[in-house]
């Protein structure tokens, strides 16, 4: 009979993608440091989002997930930790005001420091060294030594996570968010934007809301809901031992939380359903999330579903879906139509990013505009068609004026993508083409609304 969850259990299945650490006690020693220092969120905020991602199940609020690739040591200021919160508002106004609807806020940031890797080592110039698997392992300078695993790293990521959440906390709650904002917000990138108009448009028309509801008594003064908002905190589970260390029962309920981060997923490359990462995600009662990519079967997707939320509770479980502009419209279908049947409550989000990857010329890895919005499109239609709901969109985005993704309305080519390249793995939209994708999204959301497919 199998042993029953506990927040080690996972060490009895096979864990991939986890480093090779050169000494366990060096290990151990960071696990137990981590394990006396104070959680990084609250159980009840896990709860919370766990409600509203139960609405976002019933088609009654869209989830906005975003940030960066992953977060970076080196690149850790309050002005990249301000403008990717700007940038993720400002999206969440558009989509809000566009589809009716309340969005969740989920921000890929204070914590999202681990990635998964295709291979174990990369080549060049003929040297072989092992691949950066993010800051929380190691370095990502091209230095044997920098590639060296190192544990101390993870007591790093914990205090730059806080530090982050404390600025997002403060931004979310200190007037940054207040709706009459909206237009100071835009003011330096919107400039020669070609979005500008729209963009102001709708700002126009939300301030003539706020100048209406102003007039009838409700003010910033008095409505919090106007002043303030709740952004909740995400990263991929991928690192057993820092999640585990950071793992802790709930004095009010008795029951396990990843306080880590108020929402964990489970990669595409570590979702197998007796390994470790769906064995330690099992037990803990965050909300969680997982990657679905092209090549996941109908039985396979209801297996998982159950093991991960065997009592069917709504919120519990979102399924991310990543499968490449070209593919999501073939395969999508049968597994919406799959879990439809059988009746299981899942938030159904798109993660148009990793399933559209492709080398330029020059070698950079990019991803291009309208494939993005190809399968965010495709995946709104399988939605409308099938009688589910599109229930959100997961995002690799960053509030700079990065030059990774090809196209938008800047229209960046394959030649532009040297003049501002930075991300430490995969390419981010940046802070114009989020903002050109929340007015495309929005349309989709106001046909819903409007019966539209
Ligand atoms: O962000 C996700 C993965 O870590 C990334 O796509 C893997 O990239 P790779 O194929 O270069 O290893
Ligand atoms: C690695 C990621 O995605 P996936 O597991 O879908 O490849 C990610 O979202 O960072």
């Amino acid at each position: 009979m199998a042993k029953p969850w506990d927040p080690a259990s996972w060490r009895q299945r096979t864990a991939h993608q986890q480093p090779k650490y050169q000494s366990q006690r060096d290990v151990q020693a960071v696990e137990a440091q981590l394990a006396g220092y104070p959680p990084l969120v609250f159980a009840e905020e896990a709860r919370e989002l766990r409600r509203q991602l139960a609405d976002v199940a019933e088609g009654k609020a869209f989830l906005l997930q975003g940030g960066d690739c992953a977060e970076s040591f080196a690149d850790f200021n309050a002005n990249r930790i301000r403008d990717t919160f700007k940038v993720l508002l400002q999206m969440a106004v558009v989509l809000t005001f566009a589809g009716n609807l309340p969005v969740v806020k989920v921000a890929r940031m204070a914590g999202q420091y681990a990635k998964p890797r295709s291979a174990d080592t990369e080549t060049v110039g003929g040297i072989e060294l092992p691949s950066y698997r993010g800051d929380i392992i190691n370095g990502i300078d091209f230095t044997e030594q920098a590639r060296v695993p190192d544990p101390q790293r993870m007591l790093t990521a914990y205090n730059q996570s806080a530090a982050t959440l404390n600025l997002l906390r403060a931004f979310a709650q200190g007037g940054l968010a207040d709706l009459h904002q909206v237009h100071a917000w835009n003011l330096s990138y919107l400039e020669n934007n070609p979005q500008r108009d729209r963009y102001l448009q709708l700002a126009e028309r939300l301030q003539d809301a706020l100048e209406f509801m102003a007039v009838c008594g409700v003010n910033s003064a008095n409505t919090p809901a106007i002043r303030e908002t709740t952004l909740y905190t995400s990263h991929e589970a991928l690192l057993l031992n820092y999640e585990q260390a950071l793992t802790r029962t709930d004095s009010l309920t008795g029951k396990w939380y990843d306080c880590s981060a108020h929402m964990l997923w489970i990669g595409e490359r570590t979702r197998q359903l007796d390994a470790a990462h769906v064995e330690f995600l099992s037990g803990v009662w965050n909300p969680i999330g997982v990657k679905v990519g092209p090549n996941m079967a109908t039985d396979e997707l209801i297996q998982l579903i159950d093991r991960l939320n065997p009592k069917n509770e709504p919120g519990r479980l979102t399924l991310i879906t990543r499968m490449g502009a070209d593919t999501l419209g073939d395969k999508l279908p049968a597994l919406v139509r799959a879990v439809k049947k059988e009746g299981r409550s899942v938030v159904w989000s798109t993660d148009p990013m990793h399933g559209n990857t492709e080398k330029a010329s020059s070698g950079f890895k990019t991803r291009n505009f309208d494939n993005i919005l190809r399968e965010i499109r495709d995946f709104f239609a399988v939605h409308r068609a099938e009688g589910t709901h599109p229930g959100g969109i997961h995002l690799e985005m960053t509030g700079q004026h990065v030059t990774e993704c090809t196209g938008g309305a800047w229209d960046i080519s394959e030649a532009d993508l040297a003049s501002c390249y930075r991300t430490q793995c995969d390419p981010r939209l940046n802070a114009d083409q989020v903002l050109e994708l929340a007015f495309c999204i929005s349309e989709m959301l106001r046909d819903g609304r409007n019966g539209k497919a």
